[in-house]
């Protein structure tokens, strides 16, 4: 079981609901991913009915959700996606997530650390989603994150863990959850986090853009509990030189 603030998760595999061909695929994806806790973007609701047409379904399937602030630049933005999704949706969890810059969409850490701080005074339960930094998890997990979500890659890059080095170093110091959070393209890699220690993975684009997502959610729900299980079970030492499974005593014992 994960615990996270006052929840717990059975599943260490988390979704998203964006880049889905229809509401239908991303229903029957997250449901084939048997993911707990999904996330979706504030800016999608609407702000007139308070709906969008995934919401119903979503909160009748039992997923707690996870609003995020995609798409905002600035701390202003952040609690403005924040206090907007706490009316709308009626929770305090929040995915927290700056990035100004839209072409590699760089998580600010300056912005970022400043509506964390800000929001976790405010008595959200906030998950921030960074690059992967030690010190700057370090310090959200001061002001009262109840998570930290680094990057292994860009979102919606599929490139996997670039930035396992220092995953590493977040897995090792971290007093909370370590979500491993976009760019990752395969459930290898997402097992590969989680034998690295990861608490668990955020995954979009890999399902989301297979050529069959529900396959895929299964795929990756399968991946993650492998993960698990093998940290759990502890992987051997790496040795940079040869150690032999059986006798090297020759055959004529000569
Ligand atoms: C939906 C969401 O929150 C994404 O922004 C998240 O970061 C996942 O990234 P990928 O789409 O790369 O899996």
């Amino acid at each position: 079981m994960l615990t996270i603030a006052d929840h717990q998760f059975e599943s260490r595999l988390f979704t998203g609901t964006g880049k889905f061909a229809t509401a239908q695929t991303m229903l029957d994806a997250v449901g084939a991913s048997e993911s707990q806790l999904v996330t979706l973007a504030v800016k999608r609701l609407d702000l007139n009915t308070g709906s969008d047409n995934i919401l119903k379904p979503l909160i009748d399937s039992g997923v707690k959700l996870l609003p995020n602030t995609a798409g905002a630049r600035n701390v202003k933005e952040a609690l403005f996606a924040a206090h907007l999704s706490r009316e709308m949706l009626g929770t305090n969890w929040i995915k927290l997530e700056i990035h100004p810059d839209p072409k590699y969409l760089m998580p600010d850490p300056i912005e970022t650390l400043e509506a964390a701080r800000i929001l976790c005074e405010q008595g959200y339960v906030v998950l921030p989603y960074v690059h992967a930094d030690p010190v700057l998890c370090r310090r959200l997990e001061e002001v009262g994150c109840a998570a930290v979500m680094p990057l292994g890659s860009p979102i919606g890059s599929n490139q996997g863990l670039a930035s396992e080095p220092f995953l590493k170093i977040i897995i090792e110091q971290a007093k909370v959850p370590v979500i491993v959070d976009a760019g990752i393209g395969a459930p290898s890699q997402a097992t590969h986090a989680m034998e690295l220690g990861a608490d668990a993975v955020l995954v979009n684009t890999a399902i989301a853009s297979s050529r069959d997502p529900v396959t895929m959610g299964r795929c990756f729900a399968q991946a993650v509990n492998t993960g698990r299980q093998a940290y759990i079970a502890g992987l051997g030492a790496v040795s940079h030189q040869a150690h032999n499974t059986s006798p090297l005593t020759g055959f004529l014992n000569d």
